[in-house]
């Protein structure tokens, strides 16, 4: 299988094209990978072009991974191949129009695909084959893991949810930092309080395998000095505040749509 990456010199494609070849999913000679400036330096073995016809051409599976404002410039066709875009609020019919394929995917990873720990929901139109949907495995797990989903509105959706990757984990993270920061700690222990925090809390959340909720319950019921955090956080209106950041991120998705 040849894959060409349009944007592949870009955070997510740059990040899926070195994921398939450190995973030995791909050799470097078959991916074609395609850019507006120089070739970054990485992956010699690549073919690296500005033209995305002749990365059409070269391929048996198109990533579009550019972002959303460059994607009505891109001149490209790709009549009856398989097309995985990753791209934020670009609808299948869109991209089944412009490159005459019916056989299109909107895949929807996150930046934790550097580190292989993407979690990426994706949906297909009606002519994609279950040959294709093997493809779209093999490129969704070099990343990570995923979900097909049944419909775009759910890709929409978690475009704002998990698409944000590391954002909201990182924006709460700043706020324990400067707390800790603010009663004295250094920054650097404070940073790395945090940060083992993060990761012990997501292997715990997968070793044990249930609800997140059952683990603050369990910490509420203790009632000890994180029942007393939690109740705080939640009174100062801490689930509101997560609603209301997820309900702007999915009108953003949405409005991608109509621009
Ligand atoms: N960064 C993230 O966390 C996520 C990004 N996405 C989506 O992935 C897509 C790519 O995003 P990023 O990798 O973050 O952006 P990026 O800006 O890092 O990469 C996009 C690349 O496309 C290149 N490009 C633009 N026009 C081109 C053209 N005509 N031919 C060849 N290359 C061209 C740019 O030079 C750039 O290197 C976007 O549509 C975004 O919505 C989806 C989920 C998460
Ligand atoms: O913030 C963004 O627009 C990109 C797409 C989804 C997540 N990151």
């Amino acid at each position: 299988m040849h894959v060409g990456i349009i944007g592949g010199n870009g955070w997510i494609g740059g990040a899926l094209a070195r994921a398939l070849v450190a995973g030995g999913s791909l050799g470097e000679a078959d991916l074609t990978l395609s850019c507006r400036s120089a070739p970054p330096g990485w992956l010699p073995g690549a073919r690296w072009t500005r033209d995305s016809r002749e990365l059409a051409e070269r391929s048996d599976v198109i990533v579009l991974s550019v972002r959303p404002q460059d994607w009505p410039a891109i001149d490209v066709a790709a009549p009856g191949k398989l097309v995985v875009s990753v791209m934020a609020g670009v609808s299948l019919a869109d991209i089944a129009g412009r490159l005459g394929t019916g056989r299109v995917v909107r895949a929807l990873p996150n930046a934790a695909a550097e580190v292989g720990r993407s979690y990426t929901p994706w949906t297909a139109a009606a002519e994609v084959t279950e040959a294709d949907r093997a493809a779209v495995r093999l490129l969704v797990e070099a990343i990570g893991s995923g979900d097909e989903v049944g419909s775009e509105a759910e890709i929409d959706y978690m475009t704002g949810l998990s698409g944000t990757g590391p954002a909201y984990p990182a924006l709460l993270a700043t706020a324990l930092i400067a707390d800790a920061v603010a009663h004295g700690l250094p920054p650097a222990v404070a940073r790395r309080a945090v940060v083992e925090m993060l990761i012990g809390t997501g292997r715990l959340l997968e070793a044990k395998d249930e609800d997140p909720a059952e683990t603050v319950k369990a910490f509420v019921d203790y009632r000890g000095v994180t029942a007393e955090g939690i109740e705080a956080m939640r009174a100062a209106g801490f689930d509101a505040a997560v609603a209301k950041g997820l309900g702007a991120a999915l009108a953003k998705s949405l409005a991608l749509q109509g621009a």
